[in-house]
C-alpha cells in the first residue's frame, strides 16, 4: 500500500505552489497526497491577485474526514494565513502520530503577505512545538526569532533560535543567499549540511513547498529526518534545474523532472 501523506495548505490557482506543488511532489514520489485547504489564492506567475481564508470549521472538517477514515503516514502544513487557522491546525496536529512537517510560509516571491502578522505569535507558541521538521527560508526565519542570515555560518544561530521554539528538527533553507543554495539540517546536536550548485534559472516559483512536500513524502516512507532531506534536496535541486517559462513573470519548478 503506498503511504498517505496530508497537505494542509493554500491552493494556488497558477499550479506551481501550495496545495497544487504539494500533490504533484507527492505524486512524484510515490505517495498518496491529500489535502486540506486552507486558503484560496488568485495567483499566477506575476503575484497573488487576491486571497481568501477559509473557516475554521471547514479545515477542522476536511481534516477529520481525511484522518479518521483513511489515516496519514506524514503531514506538511504551508499557508495557513490567520492565527485563529493556525490554532485549529496546531491543536488537530497535537494530537498525531505522525511526523509533521511545518513549512511556515509567510511572503511569498513576489513579497505577498500569505500570513497575518498578527499569527506569528501562534505560529511561534502552538505550531512549532508540534512540528517533527520547520522548514523556514531566510525572511520566515527573521520574522520568526528576529535571526538574520547575512552568510552560511549564520544558519547555525538561526537554527538554535528556531529550535528554542520546540520542533524536533530546523531545516534552515540558505536559497536566498549568494552562491552554492546551502540548507543547514539540525536537531540542535546533529548537523546537516545540504549543499547544491545554484541553478541560474528564474523560474524557481514553488520551491519551498516542493521541499517540505518531499521531506513529508520520505518521512512517510520510513526514512529518518536526515535521510528524508536528503532526498527531498535532491529532487527539489532537480526541479528548480528544469524550472520553466508560465505565464510573464516566474514560473514554476518542475514536478515531473525524473519523468521527463
Ligand atoms: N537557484 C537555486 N538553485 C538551486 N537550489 C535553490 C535555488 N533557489 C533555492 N534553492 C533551494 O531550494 C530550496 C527551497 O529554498 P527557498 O527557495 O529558500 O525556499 P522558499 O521557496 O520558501 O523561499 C532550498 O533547498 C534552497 O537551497
Ligand atoms: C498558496 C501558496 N502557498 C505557498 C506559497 C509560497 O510558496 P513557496 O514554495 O515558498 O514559493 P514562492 O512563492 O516563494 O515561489 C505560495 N506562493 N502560495
Amino acid at each position: 500500500m503506498l503511504p498517505n501523506v496530508l497537505t494542509v495548505a493554500g491552493s494556488d490557482s497558477g499550479g506551481g505552489a501550495g496545495v497544487q506543488a504539494d500533490l504533484k511532489t507527492m505524486l512524484a514520489l510515490g505517495v498518496h497526497g491529500m489535502s486540506v485547504v486552507t486558503a484560496v489564492t488568485a495567483q499566477n506567475s506575476l503575484g497573488v491577485q487576491g486571497a481568501w481564508e477559509l473557516p475554521a470549521e471547514a479545515v477542522r472538517a476536511q481534516y477529520r474526514s481525511v484522518v479518521d477514515d483513511i489515516g496519514v503516514q506524514a503531514v506538511k502544513t504551508g499557508m495557513l494565513a490567520t492565527a485563529p487557522l493556525v490554532e485549529a491546525v496546531a491543536e488537530l496536529l497535537a494530537d498525531t502520530d505522525a511526523p509533521v512537517v511545518v513549512d511556515p510560509v509567510g511572503v511569498s516571491k513576489h513579497g505577498d503577505p500569505l500570513l497575518a502578522s498578527s499569527a506569528l505569535d501562534s505560529v511561534r507558541g502552538a505550531l512549532l512545538p508540534v512540528a517533527t521538521v520547520a522548514t523556514p527560508n531566510l525572511d520566515e526565519v527573521a520574522q520568526l526569532t528576529g535571526v538574520r542570515v547575512e552568510k552560511e555560518d549564520d544558519l547555525r544561530a538561526a537554527a538554535g533560535a528556531l529550535l528554542a521554539f520546540g520542533p524536533r528538527w530546523a531545516l534552515i533553507k540558505g536559497g536566498h543567499l549568494a552562491g552554492d543554495a546551502v540548507d543547514l539540517l539540525t536537531d540542535g546536536s546533529e548537523e546537516h549540511w545540504l549543499r547544491a550548485p545554484r541553478h541560474d534559472n528564474r523560474h524557481t516559483h514553488g520551491t519551498g513547498c516542493t521541499l517540505a512536500s518531499a521531506v513529508a513524502a520520505g518521512l512517510a516512507k520510513g526514512l529518518t529526518v536526515p535521510q528524508a532531506v536528503r532526498a527531498a534536496k535532491e529532487y527539489v535541486t532537480g526541479a528548480i534545474a528544469a524550472g520553466f517559462r508560465l505565464g510573464a513573470g516566474i514560473g514554476p519548478v518542475d514536478h515531473g523532472w525524473r519523468l521527463r
